[in-house]
């Protein structure tokens, strides 16, 4: 069946035309006037834009003695709601877990997703096994994106050393390496010394990882990346500390990609003093919520291009799951929700009040991810050949966000009460209408693996770079004889 949107105006991350968009077999087939089809979605008024790409979810993700509530299914279904058309998840293997196996958990999982999805392999530990295996996840299994967390010490920490071995590996296999940037070792002195104190509820949190934390692990993940000859892509983004350390490495030439969350753009520090405990743990995550001074340094990145990526890292806990933390903060299951709030808030903080264009939310929500993990045209365009993941934007819709209208499996919604302007009309996933204004029609299991292949570009060109600037024996004609 052919599907045209008619009368809208597309907004890519370059452009801004009328004109309508074909469709046939999931794939945008023909852009221009006066286009006719089977099925017609009127998009007067509207904006036909790239769905979105959130490159940073935890779906029914194991974690501090739990599992995160919302999984593949209510979190692709949220996800499509509010825009966003395709997701990637992080496969983790329990330290001395095979990566092939964690892949095969995680492929479980995913089939019940409603949109398009994909994996980063996270690298928890080290060995000659993982060295291996890295090889066939990134030639066999479409991956070439590895995680790596310098916080969580006793969990999914890394050391220096395997985080090295890791991204020289990475280099090797054209894949990018991800990392979770927080001085480990200093977050959990930190937090033992609060504990110690009597500092048991949530605000302890944020004290325990302030923002020097951040930007010390941002930048040494930078150096050690640039030692290692890849580049290097920091996941939730959340200070101005990290902010500079990306900022100065991208000056100085490196590949360096910086992921603010819509959470650190829009809700501050202030959070974590309010009286009611649930209110401050449901919104205990890692980074922590930072001051206004913060988000306004995120805010610029986004606009001059320093940060390229807004993600929601959506890792949804119940109320009940974050009263595990009652008494000591350190157990309060890290995450917060975000995937059907991100395009509607960052439209509502970013377009409406003239931080961003209309072109720049198209780059920073679908764009500029797609490109980073190789799989743009096929996403994050409006081109013909693109697959029809596309979102008709209602820049006059609004809603009040809150949790008993939201798709999130959870019981509270960190955005509660905040009104948004900027709502999806129509949702398509690869063709098929999922939203409709209100109306959920979305398909458990319509969402497919999307493969990605490996950077081989970046990764040239920084090998040889590598190759032509590497240290030198200096050969010497006249060697002393040793001993007297
Ligand atoms: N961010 C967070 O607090 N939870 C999810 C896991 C992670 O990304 O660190
Ligand atoms: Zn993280
Ligand atoms: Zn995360």
């Amino acid at each position: 069946m052919t599907t045209v949107i008619k009368n809208g105006t597309i907004v890519t991350a370059d452009l801004t035309y009328k004109a309508d968009v074909k469709i046939d077999g999931g794939k945008i087939v023909e852009i221009g006037p006066n286009l006719t089809g089977e099925e017609t979605l009127d998009a007067t008024g509207c904006y036909v834009m790239p769905g979105g790409i959130d490159p940073h979810t935890h779906l029914e993700m194991p974690f501090m003695g739990t599992y995160s509530s919302d999984d593949f299914e209510s979190g692709t279904r949220a996800a499509l709601s509010g825009g966003t058309t395709m997701v990637v998840d992080f496969a983790l293997p329990a330290p001395g877990q095979s990566l092939l196996e964690a892949l095969t958990m995680w492929d479980n999982k995913s089939t019940r997703a409603n949109c398009d999805y994909s994996f980063h392999m996270a690298v928890t530990w080290w060995s000659e096994q993982v060295f291996k295996e890295m090889e066939t996840i990134v030639r066999d299994k479409g991956i070439n994106t590895f995680k790596h967390f310098m916080a969580y010490k006793g969990a999914l920490m890394v050391d220096d050393d395997e985080m090295f071995a890791s991204f020289q590996r990475c280099a090797e296999l054209g894949a990018l390496p991800l990392v979770h940037a927080e001085n480990g070792d200093v977050v959990a002195s930190m937090s033992a010394k609060l504990l110690a104190e009597g500092n048991n509820g949530p605000e302890a949190h944020a004290y325990s990882r302030p923002a020097e934390v951040e930007g010390e692990a941002t930048n040494r993940a930078i150096m050690i990346a640039d030692m290692a000859g890849c580049p290097v892509y920091i996941v939730h983004t959340s200070c101005e500390q990290a902010h500079e350390a990306i900022r100065r490495a991208r000056a100085k030439g490196m590949r360096v990609y910086g992921e603010p969350l819509i959470q650190h753009l829009t809700l501050d520090e202030s959070e974590y003093s309010n009286p009611d405990w649930d209110h401050a743990a449901r919104r205990v995550m890692s980074p922590p919520f930072r001051s206004k001074q913060h988000q306004d340094s995120l805010w610029a990145g986004l606009a001059s291009g320093s940060l390229q990526v807004v993600a929601t890292d959506h890792c949804a806990f119940t109320t009940a799951q974050k009263r595990f933390g009652v008494g000591d903060f350190t157990k309060i299951p890290n995450g917060t929700g975000g995937l059907e709030d991100r395009m509607p808030m960052l439209w509502t903080h970013g377009v409406n009040t003239g931080r961003l264009t209309m072109n720049e939310f198209v780059a920073v929500t679908s764009t500029n991810i797609a490109k980073i993990l190789n799989i743009y045209p096929k996403k994050g365009a409006i081109l013909v050949g693109a697959d029809a993941d596309i979102v008709v934007w209602d820049p006059k819709r609004s809603k009040t966000i809150s949790s008993k209208a939201q798709q999130s499996a959870i019981d509270y919604n960190v955005f509660e009460g905040k009104e948004v302007t900027g709502l999806p009309r129509y949702t398509l996933t690869r063709g098929v209408v999922a939203i409709e204004e209100s109306t959920i029609k979305t398909r458990e299991g319509h969402g497919e693996f999307v493969r990605r292949e490996p950077v081989t570009a970046v990764s040239k060109a920084l090998s040889t770079w590598k190759e032509i600037t590497s240290p030198r024996k200096v050969e010497r004609s006249g060697i002393p004889a040793t001993g007297v």
